[in-house]
């Protein structure tokens, strides 16, 4: 099988059961008695709410669940449905059909619902709520920081569950396991420097082993050296030129090899960017845009049923697909754009981090936690900025919350 369509190691050695799930034990404790007070029908919490750093196992311990008890998983991006109608024409019809595949039942997981509801989306995060309380399948959210005072009605419905980083043994365990299936053969100081690169990580970890595994039987701390190499294989810029421009389908696909291609990524550079690259030809913007489409159609049928199967066929025709349209233009040159979705969310993620910040540094000089700084105090302030500008700059400033860093926690 050629590399372009091996599977990600990420995908194929996701925990197919619970107990696969590694580390966390306390965490898992108190999913599976969650899970277990729905088996039993007698749910304690409608919905879980786990949170943790990226990598820890949360959105894999809801495929696990889908997969242990036979449920489908309804699985959705808590940015695909912010308003109020997607989670009624996207979520609610999802719950309402019949499975085709023989499932038992359902299980729903929305996945990073922390930084995607602004003041405009207050409808969506009501929706939310509402689907919560009338749920009759468990629902679980993830998020990395749950602590945005906007969750606040969302967090007190939910059963609250932590995640935290990986061990680094836990981590080593599971790359030399993966070694033994592929038959690789890893010194453990490779293991050991993969490790403690992923800072608890294990996305990042196995992403790293596949990285510098790449058609190899044997690694050494030596190959290690392609790590350092991939910010360059990274660069989305010309990647999405290669796609763009390439005159032949294969050329197209040869992006697929780089060893840490992001093909949810590159979907979302080739939408940016589809119309500069071929204007004026409509055929062939409307040709790339079908290609796109289809590919999108068969990432989100292989997420919701696990089908991993459909990447090669992703990966085809966001290569291949986009670029073998008709009436495609002379090359031309085009100064490409990040994604307008990409830069809205790295925004909001910027807002979030200078806020978590300064409400750190607020909750310090007040001797209280982050949690009781957002959730108890701050609205006052917020109160008061409402009545008295200038009064409530002045609290702030106290607090050693000053100029910019002000607006951030008054508005975020
Ligand atoms: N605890 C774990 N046990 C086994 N595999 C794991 C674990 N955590 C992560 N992985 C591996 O890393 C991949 C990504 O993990 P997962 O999607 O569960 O992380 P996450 O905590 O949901 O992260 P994010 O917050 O970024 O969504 C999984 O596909 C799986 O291969």
């Amino acid at each position: 099988m050629s590399s372009s369509r091996q599977l990600p190691w990420v995908e194929k050695y996701r925990p197919k059961r619970i107990v696969d799930v590694v580390g966390n034990e306390e965490a898992k404790k108190e999913y599976i008695a969650w899970i277990n007070s729905w088996v039993r029908g007698s749910p304690s919490r409608k919905a879980a709410l786990l949170y943790g750093p990226p990598g820890s196992g949360k959105t894999s311990i809801v495929h696990a669940t889908a997969s242990e008890f036979n449920w489908e998983l309804i699985e959705i991006n808590a940015s695909d449905v912010r308003s109020r109608e997607a989670i009624f024409s996207r979520v609610y019809p999802a719950l309402q059909t019949r499975s085709v595949y023989g499932h038992t039942g359902k299980i729903i997981l929305i996945d990073e619902v922390d930084g995607v509801w602004t003041k405009e989306d207050v409808g969506g995060l009501d929706a939310l709520i509402e689907l919560i309380n009338t749920t009759t399948y468990p629902l679980v959210l993830t998020a990395n920081d749950p602590w945005d005072p906007k969750l606040r009605d969302l967090r007190d419905l939910c059963k609250l569950i932590e995640f935290k980083k990986i061990g680094k043994r836990d981590i080593m365990r599971v790359l030399g396991d993966i070694c033994s299936k592929e038959g690789i053969t890893c010194d453990r100081d490779v293991l050991s420097a993969i490790a403690e690169n992923a800072k608890g990580d294990l996305r990042a970890a196995i992403n790293d082993l596949q990285s510098v595994a790449m058609g190899k039987d044997t690694i050494t701390l030596a190959d290690l050296q392609v790590l350092g190499e991939r910010a360059a294989q990274e660069n989305m810029f010309e990647v999405v030129r290669i796609v763009l421009t390439s005159k032949t389908p294969e050329g197209a696909l040869s992006v697929t090899r780089l060893p840490s291609l992001d093909y949810e990524m590159l979907i979302e550079w080739l939408n940016e960017n589809i119309i500069a690259q071929y204007s004026p030809s409509l055929r062939a913007i409307a040709d790339a845009y079908d290609a796109l489409s289809l590919a999108d159609v068969n990432l989100s049928r292989m997420k919701r049923k696990q089908m991993w199967a459909l990447l090669p066929y992703v990966m085809e025709l966001i290569t291949a697909g986009v670029s073998g349209v008709r009436e495609k233009p002379p090359f031309k040159f085009v100064k490409y754009s990040f994604p307008e979705k990409l830069r809205l969310l790295s925004r909001l993620k910027t807002k979030r981090e200078k806020f978590i910040q300064a409400s750190k540094r607020a909750a310090t000089l007040l001797h209280v936690s982050t949690s009781m700084f957002r959730s108890e105090i701050l609205p006052y302030i917020r109160l008061i900025y409402t009545y008295d500008k200038d009064y409530a700059m002045k609290i702030l400033s106290s607090l050693g919350i000053e100029d910019e860093n002000a607006k951030y926690v008054l508005e975020y």
